[in-house]
């Protein structure tokens, strides 16, 4: 029998491709929320430092977003012009959040992750090859005006912080080209594996790896710039002892997590960019 999801699908004639991306994306969303411990953040152990979601509403909102990216997709690979393309992710991005918000209630669980997952869904439609131009790509995008972004009064939390503390947010990653993803993320992904770590523990050293440096705007949100220092010199301080794969490691990881949740910190843009990060891993060595 059809899912929902694959009824849709077939009555737009979503084409393979377009459908096997946004699998893909749905599948680095699930993998991103059952990885656990992850420090303060909603894994299958609990809720972290939210007291609104759970791993079963980060799963059922995964599995509402499979169709949009799948859309985006469809639109990169009919050969959309540049920047009609991006007019046309703008407005499936806005529909994908609407669709998540009626998922759960009007929680934000994926906000980040469509933003950041649409770009490189989008991307990999079009770049057959290599990972340089599938993040020039996705940067290109990001850099380009929508032209139908309706103008709100009110400014958004990542806004309101990146101005506040003039650091740079979700827009300006995605804009530099994931530098976070691709500099830090995917080298300790690899690493990690070819010094022998499990798949969880390469997953877990890769997320620290990208908390050791973002400036995550949920974590200054929720807790200033003391809980921005927090994340970032507590992922380093267990990378540096040994990596979640060893006893020391494992040692400052739950003492991270301690502080962390002290603070109320929760790092969801790191979050997203691990579910990016296994997006583009997968997807890399599913071309080759
Ligand atoms: C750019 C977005 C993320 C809005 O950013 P803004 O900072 O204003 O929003 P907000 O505070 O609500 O959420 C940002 C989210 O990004 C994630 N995040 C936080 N910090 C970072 C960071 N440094 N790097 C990456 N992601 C981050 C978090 O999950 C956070 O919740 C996005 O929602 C948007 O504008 N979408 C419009 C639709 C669109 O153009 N889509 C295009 C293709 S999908
Ligand atoms: N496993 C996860 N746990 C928590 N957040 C995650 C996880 N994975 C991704 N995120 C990201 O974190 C963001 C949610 O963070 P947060 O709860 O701070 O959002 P908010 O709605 O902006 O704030 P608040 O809940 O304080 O009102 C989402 O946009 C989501 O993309």
């Amino acid at each position: 029998m059809q899912t929902a999801t694959q009824h849709v699908a077939a009555l737009e004639s979503l084409s393979p491709r377009a459908e096997y991306l946004g699998a893909l994306a749905c599948w680095a969303l699930e993998q991103e929320a059952r990885l656990s411990p992850k420090p303060a953040l909603v894994d299958s152990r609990g809720t972290g430092a939210h007291s609104d979601m759970n791993l079963s509403l980060m799963l059922a909102s995964a599995r509402s977003l499979r169709p949009w990216f799948a859309r985006m997709a469809e639109a990169a690979l009919a050969q959309t012009p540049v920047v009609e393309l991006r007019r046309r992710i703008g407005q499936l991005g806005r529909d994908a959040e609407a669709a998540m918000m009626a998922v759960t209630g009007g929680i934000n669980t994926h906000r980040g992750a469509i933003w950041a997952l649409g770009l490189l869904v989008t991307a990999a439609a079009n770049e057959a090859n290599g990972e340089a131009a599938l993040f020039d790509r996705a940067a290109q995008l990001a850099r380009l005006p929508d032209p139908d972004c309706p103008s709100s009064e009110t400014q958004s939390k990542g806004q309101r912080v990146c101005r506040k503390y003039r650091l740079p947010g979700a827009r300006e990653q995605a804009q530099q080209g994931f530098p976070h993803l691709h500099q830090r993320g995917l080298p300790t992904l690899r690493q990690s594996r070819a010094s022998g770590d499990s798949e969880s523990v390469a997953r877990l050293n890769a997320l620290l790896a990208i908390m050791s440096a973002l400036t995550d705007t949920c974590v200054l949100s929720r807790a200033g710039l003391a809980g921005l220092e927090a994340m970032q010199q507590g992922a380093r301080a267990v990378l540096e002892a040994g990596g979640c794969g060893s006893f020391a490691g494992r040692r400052a990881l739950a003492q991270f997590e301690q502080h962390l949740l002290s603070l109320n910190a929760s790092a969801g843009g790191a979050a997203d960019l691990l579910a990016a990060t296994l997006f583009v891993d997968r997807h890399l060595s599913d071309a080759n």
